[in-house]
């Protein structure tokens, strides 16, 4: 069934833990592929968007095995030249990362290829990745030069290494440009304004590469070889922002979301909740293959609005939908500005958050860069839909469990993606 109806809630109590980071999983499989010998995965993200990533690399004859039930992926293969012309094209689904990331690989790889996805992928810009991979060497072409998909690579050229300044904060395009700057002559180092995940250079440096980081620009020289290893992937942080945002605004809730990634470069919901005046502590501070982790406890407690912006944006930039929904219950105004980036992804967030908070009573401005919402105000139940947008459909889901009466969200499947599981979650949460 593709359309869930949620109703108040019960106070959120309980230990849980959530699936595994997506950003992780899909480096993994794609740093397994590139790599000689044998990659192990434990904790791997059993959602749409990564299993497309397994099948691209399976379609270019890379040994890839998925148990399913166990969450764990094994990889053989024989570095970047056990990549082999895919006979069919490369379809990654709904998934941004996956086709972002593979084009910087594709394009030092010496074959043809051709890349493309859902309507969703149709929609989000593509000329951020392949503008500067032109300007590396690489042959690229698309619709509307290749801005859009679908979007073909006569791999094959030489790539020479480049400087280049990221025009937005993007970790896809920085890990873009350093998968081609692996295969590329010389050095290629990626600037950027303000800092994106760095799971990246984290995870090249545990296969054995060389990453220069400095300050705000990380370089890459061309030629290294990547080791197979083991990689053991933490919960999903963006994933755990649902559940959080829920004992956050559900009266009397306490809970603990345990072995969580908290890299700094990807935790900011966790400031942006603190700032809210949310009671959170961190326990069992650890490092697990190189990201660090952490249990995550949070309390319910009176809220308060907030500023989010500048360098905290690309820290949440996923969490935003659900945080626009905590924000309805903080007392105060809540702006959220630097966002534009919110209206690439799977659909445009502003838009469709904005538009249904206020179907929800929520009091919401849409603006240029993000949007002002006024708190506190009670929402009530309405029709929402995800519009096959994953963060939508579950930010509206958390909504549902303060609203009055009852909300509807159709398109509930699409939580598949990022966090299967999502609903019995919420539910083993939220009901006695
Ligand atoms: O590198 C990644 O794994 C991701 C980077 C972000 O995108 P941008 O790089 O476009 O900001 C984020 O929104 C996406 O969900 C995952
Ligand atoms: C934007 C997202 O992912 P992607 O860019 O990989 O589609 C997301 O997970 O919210």
């Amino acid at each position: 069934m593709d359309t869930e109806t949620m109703i108040p809630s019960e106070p959120l109590r309980g230990n849980i833990t959530v699936p595994g980071d997506k950003s992780i999983s899909h480096r993994a499989v794609m740093f397994g592929a590139m790599a000689h010998g044998r990659t192990t995965v434990d904790g791997f993200l059993d959602g749409e968007d990564c299993r497309q990533t397994i099948k691209c690399f399976q379609n270019m004859g890379v040994h890839i095995q998925h148990d399913r039930e166990q969450g764990k992926v094994t990889i053989e293969s024989r570095g970047l030249e056990g990549l082999h012309v895919p006979s069919q094209w490369l379809d990654v689904g709904n998934s941004g990362t996956t086709i972002r990331l593979m084009l910087g690989i594709l394009a030092g790889r010496p074959f043809f290829s051709v890349i493309g996805g859902d309507e969703s992928i149709a929609k989000r810009p593509m000329a951020r990745i392949t503008d500067p991979l032109k300007k590396m060497g690489a042959a690229i072409y698309g619709r509307d030069d290749a801005t859009y998909t679908p979007i073909a690579v006569n791999g094959g050229t030489k790539l020479n290494g480049i400087d280049y300044e990221l025009p937005v904060a993007s970790a896809q395009v920085k890990s873009a440009l350093l998968l081609a700057g692996l295969q590329a002559e010389g050095t290629t180092t990626v600037r950027e304004e303000t800092r994106s995940r760095d799971h990246t250079e984290r995870m090249l440096q545990a296969f054995g590469v060389d990453v220069n980081i400095d300050g705000h620009a990380v370089s890459i020289t061309g030629g290294p070889s990547l080791q197979g290893r083991h990689v053991d992937i933490p919960g999903d942080i963006s994933s755990a922002a649902f559940l959080l945002a829920a004992a956050a605004i559900v009266k009397n809730s306490h809970l603990r979301v345990s072995n969580i990634g908290v890299n700094p470069t990807r935790a900011g919901v966790l400031d942006a909740l603190v700032a809210m005046g949310a009671d959170i502590t961190l326990e069992n501070e650890r490092l697990v293959s190189g990201e660090p982790v952490a249990d995550i406890v949070i309390s319910e407690k009176p809220l308060r609005g907030t500023t989010i912006s500048g360098a905290l944006i690309p820290r949440l930039i996923d969490e935003l939908p659900v945080l626009a929904v905590v924000a309805t219950q903080a007392e105060g105004q809540t702006v959220i500005t630097d966002a534009t980036e919110l209206k690439y992804k799977e659909t445009n967030r502003i838009e469709t958050t904005v538009e249904q908070l206020r179907r929800l009573g929520a009091n919401v401005e849409a603006t240029e860069d993000g949007m002002v919402i006024e708190g506190p105000t009670p929402l009530s139940g309405a029709e929402v839909h995800s519009f096959n947008d994953h963060r939508i459909g579950m930010a509206f889901t958390i909504a549902g469990l303060i609203a009055k009466g009852s909300t509807t969200i159709h398109g509930s499947q699409a939580n598949e993606i990022s966090f299967p599981g999502f609903y019995e979650a919420v539910r083993a949460l939220s009901t006695p």
